[in-house]
């Protein structure tokens, strides 16, 4: 299949950390800016040190690219660029995470970052048209507490969250110790996601939909080792956000060819090809849908029904799904 093929059509992202939008050359130019001081030389420097190990080993550097953001100029740029990604590849809707903490811990606050991403949303919905919602995630390796208080300090801004998330590491932070916080955010109205079954196992994906009541799960592909979860997600529709090029860079999979997302697509699970942090990992979204093409021969009517999948599983409103349903819908 040509790329011309995976371009052309409209897609939904559901699973995109801004932070991990961040390229390297603009984590040089804000470096530079605020003068922050990098252990690199120069632009080519930073992006030959992503390789990575595993999740924490990502998460360590990823965590030290975003120090640089610092002013609400930066928060629109990093925003910004991701918006204009998206029209280039023809993503229509898209649903970013964001990180409160990554910014709150160390002194930046919701008054700067919320407004940068804001303008820069509202700039491309009045410009072309795209629509784009906001989740935030909060950080696992952090205490229910802090949560609890990120979900406090966002009030301002409620009306411009559609969802929360939960992200960062997962092995030893299973989704029970924030039970309470998901709850506290199901009654202020929000809907909720959480990273499930990406290192950790499909224990933590039951514990995400019995304790937190998630309305999708970010990754959840080693939802395959228990055939009773896999036969409950596909029996709900809960939708995947499965993130092909992250699995293959963090080591969840040693090659594409190994990738189970079609085989799930073909069981019948509601499962989306996503980003996640495409300046770290070596592509974009349409990047991500070609390397299945590439490794899983994956067919235009496969390519066509995650394309339809991805707004399926979106937070839009019906009415607007089902318009764009029908232009995927041959
Ligand atoms: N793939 C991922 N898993 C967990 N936390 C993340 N934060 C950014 N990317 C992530
Ligand atoms: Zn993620």
């Amino acid at each position: 299949m040509n790329t011309e093929t995976i371009s052309q059509l409209p897609k939904a992202e559901l699973h995109l950390h801004i932070e991990g939008s961040l390229e390297p050359e603009l984590l040089w130019q804000l470096a530079s800016k605020h003068q922050v001081s990098l252990p690199y030389q120069s632009v080519e420097e930073i992006r030959a040190a992503y390789q990575f190990e595993d999740l924490q080993s990502f998460l360590d550097i990823y965590y030290q690219g975003a120090s640089v953001l610092r002013d609400e100029e930066d928060f629109y740029q990093l925003m910004w660029r991701y918006l204009c990604r998206c029209r280039e590849q023809n993503i229509v809707h898209a649903e970013i995470m964001f990180d409160p903490q990554t910014h709150t811990e160390r002194g930046v606050g919701f008054e700067v970052f919320m407004p940068g991403f804001l303008r820069a949303i509202k700039d491309a919905e009045s410009q072309w048209g795209m629509s784009a919602m906001l989740i935030m995630s909060f950080l696992r390796h952090l205490s229910e507490e802090e949560a609890m208080d990120t979900l406090e300090f966002a009030k301002p801004y409620y009306a411009h969250i559609t969802a929360v998330g939960l992200d960062s590491s997962e092995v030893g932070n299973p989704p029970s110790k924030f039970e309470r916080v998901f709850a506290r955010a199901r009654e202020l109205g929000f809907k909720c996601v959480a990273h499930a079954g990406e290192e950790g196992p499909p224990e933590y994906i039951w514990q995400a939909i019995k304790l937190l009541g998630v309305d999708r799960i970010d990754h959840g592909v080693r939802c395959e080792e228990d055939t009773e979860l896999m036969a409950y997600i596909k029996m709900r529709q809960l939708p995947l956000t499965v993130c092909p090029l992250s699995n293959l860079k963090l080591r969840v999979i040693s090659a594409m060819q190994q990738h189970n997302i079609l085989r799930l697509l073909e069981e019948g699970l509601l499962v989306t090809v996503n980003s996640d942090d495409p300046a770290y990992f070596g592509g974009q979204l349409n990047a991500n849908y070609q390397a299945l093409c590439d490794a899983l021969d994956m067919t235009e009517v496969q390519l066509r029904q995650l394309a339809i999948n991805s707004f399926k599983a979106s937070f839009l409103d019906d009415s607007i799904k089902q318009k764009w349903i029908n232009t995927l819908t041959p």
